[in-house]
């Protein structure tokens, strides 16, 4: 494949481990960071993609500082950030498109440990945009041995299906935390997943993305292990940690805090109904303890599991 210059900015654990698979796989790579020495501007020169691998909190003022630089109008943009902006509600690929309407923009998501990715473990992705041929010339540049990269038609879905597991992730980490058992952690996971397809099925994105690598592939990655920061946050909650304590020894950024409160303010707004969120948002605003948002949760009124939209036809037979 030809070389292509990549332009990385957030050299952060998500950010160094994408490049570490860019440059193996033979492509010039130039990682920015806001506290490295070079300019934004030199390492966007000469470029043909910008990857973004920011926390969210960041994502709209770098965005503004790269429209500032010249670009050739050919760049892609690439978004591996997971997360809300508070006082939008808007996806980093909808941030990012905003800035850039003339350019393709490619969200790439799914069970994605960095810690594991650094070692060559194997693993799996998603990219996913509007633009097929941007998605598909992202998936060659990534594409290894170790790691397997699928398009998807549903950038939005793919988006959502990261960003939202990271509440449910929280969520998991209590379970494990209190030590609820298999039989819990398996519950919550599957009505975590259906929650996630209520609140993304509202925002546009497809059911069937949600059950593919970026949702129920990343609810299986992060609600199971100790290395996702979201995961700990709730499990340290669960053995009686604060939040702020947590958060001040966290390697990284945990976007699930934020972004619960923003699907709140959505759900409240939009009278969407999201149980295990709503117990997260409060555990998070300690109006409750991990002990009394199980309760919550299992003491609800009782209900089918799911609402089939069954058709009847005019001789009443379904
Ligand atoms: N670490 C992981 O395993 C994965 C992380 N992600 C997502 O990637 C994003 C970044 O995660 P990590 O690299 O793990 O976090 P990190 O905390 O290690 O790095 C975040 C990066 O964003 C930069 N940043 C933060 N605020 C900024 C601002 N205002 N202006 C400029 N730069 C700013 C930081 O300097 C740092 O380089 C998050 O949205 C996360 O959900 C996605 C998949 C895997
Ligand atoms: O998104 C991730 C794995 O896919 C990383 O999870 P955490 O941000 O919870 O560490």
């Amino acid at each position: 494949m030809q070389e292509t210059t990549i332009a990385i900015l957030g050299a952060g654990a998500w950010g160094t481990a994408l490049a570490n698979l860019a440059a193996a796989n033979g492509h010039k790579v130039k990682l920015w960071s806001r506290h490295g020495t070079e300019t934004l501007e030199a390492v966007l020169q000469d470029v043909h993609i910008v990857l973004s691998a920011i926390s969210m909190k960041g994502v709209r003022d770098v965005a503004l500082q790269v429209q500032s630089c010249p670009l050739s109008p050919e760049t892609i943009f690439v978004t591996a950030t997971k997360g809300l902006e508070p006082q939008t509600t808007a996806t980093p690929t909808q941030i990012w498109q905003a800035a850039f309407p003339n350019h393709p923009v490619v969200v790439l998501s799914g069970p994605n440990l960095s810690a594991e990715i650094q070692k060559s473990l194997p693993a799996a992705t998603v990219v996913a945009s509007n633009i097929t041929t941007a998605a598909e010339k992202v998936q060659l540049i990534f594409s290894a041995p170790r790691f397997r990269v699928y398009t998807n038609p549903d950038p939005l879905g793919v988006e959502l299906g990261g960003t939202l597991k990271n509440v449910m992730a929280i969520a998991a980490g209590v379970c494990d935390g209190l030590q609820l058992g298999t039989n819990a952690k398996a519950a919550l996971v599957t009505r975590g997943l259906t929650e996630m397809v209520r609140i993304g099925n509202f925002l546009g994105a497809k059911t069937e993305t949600f059950y593919g690598l970026s949702g129920l592939g990343d609810l299986l990655a992060t609600c199971n292990s100790p290395l996702s920061r979201n995961y700990q946050v709730g499990y340290q909650m669960a053995i009686g940690q604060t939040l702020t304590n947590i958060l001040a020894n966290l390697p990284g950024t945990a976007e699930g805090v934020n972004t619960c409160q923003v699907l709140m303010q959505l759900a409240k707004q939009q009278n969407i109904y999201m149980p295990i969120t709503e117990q997260v948002y409060r555990l998070l605003q300690g109006e409750v303890t991990p002990q009394q948002a199980l309760d919550e949760l299992m003491l609800r009124d009782i209900k089918p599991e799911f609402h089939f939209n069954l058709k009847i036809s005019d001789d009443g037979n379904i």
